[in-house]
């Protein structure tokens, strides 16, 4: 498509209450829920409900939402235990590996508390943890076990001294998936929960008979996640919206259409509301890439998904030239950007918004999905433009350390006197005078 087609339909970000919905989500709602409910209005429903009945409501909505009983969502110690005999020893590895890559990646980050002492006293910052943390980790259309490792293994290098875990449990078990189990184990989180989506979210921030409440919750999910984290912000913290994935590859004419396809393919397997978008200024690439993405879905498994995900926000777009392409990544500011062009770091300096961006053919983003290092849980629907992917700092919180001494009172007390009386707050200025008056030579 043309660049002013793909601003109005696929790169337009439409506010959270407006977003379409495709007709199968409403009708799912519909047969739910007993109403076409938008995805914003069933979650308030559901929140309401686990705050008022807790428990009970938490088993209610996971029996009807996730078709599956589960009568108490704390998972046991042995549960997770045993999840190891489940899981191929491969992927025990694997996830050993990813998690190695990632504290390593994480224990760099600085998170300082930090003195300054001069003849006036001291200023400076304290960081501390935030006490008790709720990861939320999908589970619905696949389980992920990888965004498990890049949420908690962050806030336990942070410091958090509570990590708890909240993932939908299998119909089949009514436990979460075993490889989460043994990601949680990895990861060395507190507690599981069995539970989903807003239901789950609710049990986090309200807390219930058998969810303790936390102080923040982080994690990707689905938008039902997304809206419900939304919602409860402000009662608890929240990391961003990380919700349905999103990838921009800038390509040239030397890029290979084959691997260009395959990385917008990896991204629409996620959801039917994740998005895949190339920009290009070469329109045979264009062509040729179309080609490899409908030769390539057909060896894939999730093909309902993916076709979703191509028919609403993805697109292949030709640009009039590299910077326009930059320039149109930069409005959509998307969660992940690939460069595959020839000298990617040449073009880092025109990276403004992403959450992440791989370089090269080399880097390509599924790398970052599980073994980079990076937290793969990235900023979504065009937060990039001022919101991180979880790091450390999301985990901790800045206490302000003030400790002056009689000779900042007499430096600075009078400026502060003025301040109050110009916003017309005398008890603030008396507190001040008071003080001056104390220190004045008798
Ligand atoms: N941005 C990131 O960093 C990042 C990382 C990993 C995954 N993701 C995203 O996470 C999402 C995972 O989604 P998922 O669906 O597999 O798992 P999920 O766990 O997020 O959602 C599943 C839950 O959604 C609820 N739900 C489903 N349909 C509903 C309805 N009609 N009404 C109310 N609740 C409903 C159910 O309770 C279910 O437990 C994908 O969109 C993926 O792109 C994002
Ligand atoms: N690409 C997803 C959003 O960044 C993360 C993920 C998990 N597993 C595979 N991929
Ligand atoms: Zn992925």
């Amino acid at each position: 498509m043309d660049v002013s087609t793909a601003r109005r339909t696929i790169l337009r970000r439409p506010a959270w209450d407006e977003i379409q919905v495709p007709d199968q989500v409403l009708d799912r709602n519909q047969a739910l829920f007993g109403e076409r409910l938008t995805p914003d209005e069933a979650v308030r429903r559901i929140l309401a409900d686990v705050r008022t009945r807790g428990d009970e409501a938490l088993r209610a909505w996971t029996a009807r939402l996730d078709g599956v009983e589960v009568p108490n969502p704390v998972v046991d110690g042995a549960a997770i235990q045993a999840a190891y005999d489940q899981v191929e020893p491969s992927v025990v590895d694997a996830l050993r590996v990813a998690a190695r890559r990632i504290e390593a990646f994480h224990r760099r980050q600085p998170a300082l508390s930090w003195i300054h002492n001069d003849h006036e006293g001291t200023v400076g910052q304290l960081v501390r943890p935030i006490e008790r943390v709720g990861v939320y980790i999908p589970g619905g259309t696949a389980p992920l076990p990888s965004s498990l490792l890049m949420t908690a293994i962050p806030a336990r290098v942070a410091g958090v001294p509570h990590v708890a875990v909240i993932t939908p449990p299998q119909r089949e078990s009514g436990l979460p998936h075993p490889a989460t189990l043994v990601a949680a184990d990895i990861a060395g989180v507190d507690v599981v929960y069995a539970a989903g989506g807003a239901q789950a979210i609710g049990a986090l921030a309200f807390g219930t008979e058998s969810v303790r409440r936390v102080d923040k919750i982080c994690g990707p999910g689905n938008l039902y996640v997304t809206l419900a984290k939304r919602q409860v912000f402000g009662l608890v913290g929240i990391d961003g919206l990380p919700g349905p994935t999103e990838t921009v590859v800038i390509a040239d004419e030397h890029a290979n259409p084959e691997l260009a396809a395959a990385d917008l393919l990896a991204q629409a397997e996620h959801d039917i509301l994740a998005c895949a978008i190339l920009l290009t200024p070469s329109r045979p690439l264009a062509e040729a890439v179309q080609a490899a993405v409908l030769h390539q879905m057909e060896e894939l498994e999730r093909s309902e998904t993916i076709q979703g995900s191509l028919a609403r926000g993805s697109g292949i777009v030709v640009t009039e030239n590299l910077d326009q392409a930059f320039e149109l990544a930069n409005e959509y500011a998307p969660e992940h950007l690939c460069l595959l062009v020839a000298d990617p770091w040449r073009h880092l300096e025109q990276v403004r918004h992403a959450g992440g961006v791989f370089l090269g053919e080399g880097s390509f983003e599924v790398l970052g999905d599980y073994v980079a290092g990076p937290s793969h849980v990235m900023p979504t629907g065009g937060t990039a433009r001022f919101a991180s992917p979880i790091n450390v700092n999301d985990f901790v919180k800045i206490v302000s350390i003030v400790g002056l001494n009689a000779q900042a009172l007499a430096a600075i007390g009078p400026a502060a006197a003025t301040l109050a009386h110009a916003e017309g707050l005398t008890g603030h200025a008396a507190a001040v005078r008071r003080r001056l008056q104390d220190e004045s030579p008798k």
